[in-house]
């Protein structure tokens, strides 16, 4: 059994639908569950919100991830990050892969951030979104994460303990074989970790073939999609459910480029409001009046939005005036709040963007895990909460086309 320890949810729900598109029964859970899983799956997906945090609290999430997997049976393990290889200045993507390692006995892994679908590919070691290198992507003005380097060895050697290797392009032509020979050349010069080439799905089918071996593997969807498929025996998936029409609200706190457009697009169509970060910070019933605001505007043909998503120059100032720690925090705990409250008054339906943004929602409401649905998009499934009749779509930041809220509405039945 393949056990995922995903260092978000928008990123959780990402690999979760393409381990079921490609054939595996698939869990997804929020958090470490504190009780073993009885479902017959394949794969289990597990959820944190260890992106931004401090590098000891997401080494300490991850390895309890890890210790839970393995007591419920997982046998090779999938760490899950960006497909931007979204990661703070002291890391985390580096010391959580260290950790795992250790904790697993082992000392070389593979990094594979690749999702040629979306657009992330890599070439002689430096991340490509769409035609452009990564730090001139808009990933250099994330709020959180600034991206300002492409260059994936370098990335690795500044915030891991070992050093790092390519397995360029030139070698995946020649297949899983000699990819498993340059692991072994990497291994003998004292690299602990590979990244490795993709300009496309070919040579992710490829790789998914070479690390059959590893215990660990990290990187984004793409590759995991290739494993679930070499696992499967090319199965495709079954059940993919949509959500029934009901109560339905847009929230949406990521302030990438894709996410600005989805917003500006849904903006000429549907009831919307943007949260106000003074407000948030300093008016106490803000959270009530941003809930008045959604219930009056829930009978609306589509659903109304709350959103924080700015254009970079705007959200350089909201960082200048109250500091960027403080206006992401205050604004993922009000969404927070708000969605509590929209579920408890009967919300069915969440949708909601960015991955930080998912994150705090989705651990706001509880529930222990989710089945995973149709796609609305390359990476965001449907998902059904395992308790209850309640339905999200979580968007990573830059994923979804320009109608993404409209659209996803769409596939109400
Ligand atoms: N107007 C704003 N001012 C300051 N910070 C903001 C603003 N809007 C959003 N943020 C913060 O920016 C962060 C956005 O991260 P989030 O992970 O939600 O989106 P993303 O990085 O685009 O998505 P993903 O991780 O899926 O790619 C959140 O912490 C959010 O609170
Ligand atoms: O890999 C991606 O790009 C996404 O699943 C993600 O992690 C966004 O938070």
């Amino acid at each position: 059994m393949l056990g995922i320890i995903a260092d978000d949810f928008t990123g959780a729900s990402d690999i979760a639908s393409f381990l079921t598109e490609n054939g595996l029964r698939t869990v997804q859970m929020n958090g470490v569950p504190k009780t073993t899983l009885n479902d017959r799956v394949d794969a289990i997906v597990i959820s944190l919100k260890s992106r931004s945090n401090p590098v000891a609290e997401a080494i300490e999430q991850s390895l309890n991830a890890l210790s839970w997997l393995q007591a419920n049976g997982c046998t090779q393990f999938y760490f899950k990050y960006c497909s931007t290889f979204d990661s703070t200045e002291q890391g985390n993507i580096g010391p959580v892969t260290d950790a795992l390692l250790d904790a697993l006995g082992e000392d070389f892994t593979v990094i594979s951030p690749a999702l040629p679908v979306n657009g992330r590919t890599i070439f002689n070691g430096y991340l490509f979104v769409g035609n452009v290198l990564l730090n001139e992507s808009g990933m250099q003005n994330h709020p959180v994460t600034p991206m300002r380097d492409a260059n994936l060895v370098r990335l690795m050697d500044a915030q891991a303990r070992g050093t790092t290797g390519l397995v360029s392009h030139q070698d995946l032509l020649q297949g899983a074989e000699n990819v498993k020979a340059c692991f072994n050349v990497l291994k003998a010069q004292g690299h602990r970790y590979a990244v490795v080439d993709a300009v496309d799905n070919s040579q992710l089918a490829v790789l998914a073939q070479a690390v059959a071996e590893l215990k660990l593997v990290t990187g984004g969807s793409g590759l995991g999609a290739y494993i679930a498929a070499r696992l499967s025996g090319g199965k495709q998936g079954e059940n993919a459910f949509v959500p029934p029409k009901g109560n339905t609200v847009v929230l949406s706190g990521s302030c990438s480029l894709m996410t600005n457009k989805q917003v500006a697009n849904y903006q000429q169509k549907a009831p919307h409001l943007q949260l106000d970060v003074e407000q948030a910070l300093n008016n106490e019933n803000y959270v009530d009046q941003l809930y008045d605001w959604v219930m009056a505007h829930l009978d609306a043909p589509l659903a109304p939005m709350v959103f924080a998503t700015v254009p970079p120059e705007q959200l350089k100032a909201i960082q200048q005036q109250f500091g960027a720690k403080q206006a992401s925090q205050i604004i993922e705990a009000t969404f927070a709040k708000l969605a509590k409250k929209l579920h408890t008054a009967g919300v069915v339906n969440f949708i909601t963007a960015g991955g930080e943004t998912s994150s705090i929602v989705v651990q706001e409401l509880g529930f222990s895990g989710f089945h995973i649905g149709k796609q609305i998009a390359a990476g965001v499934p449907w998902l059904q909460a395992v308790e209850e009749p309640i339905y999200f779509a979580l968007k990573s930041g830059n994923f979804g086309k320009e109608d993404f809220f409209v659209y996803a509405q769409g596939m109400f039945i």
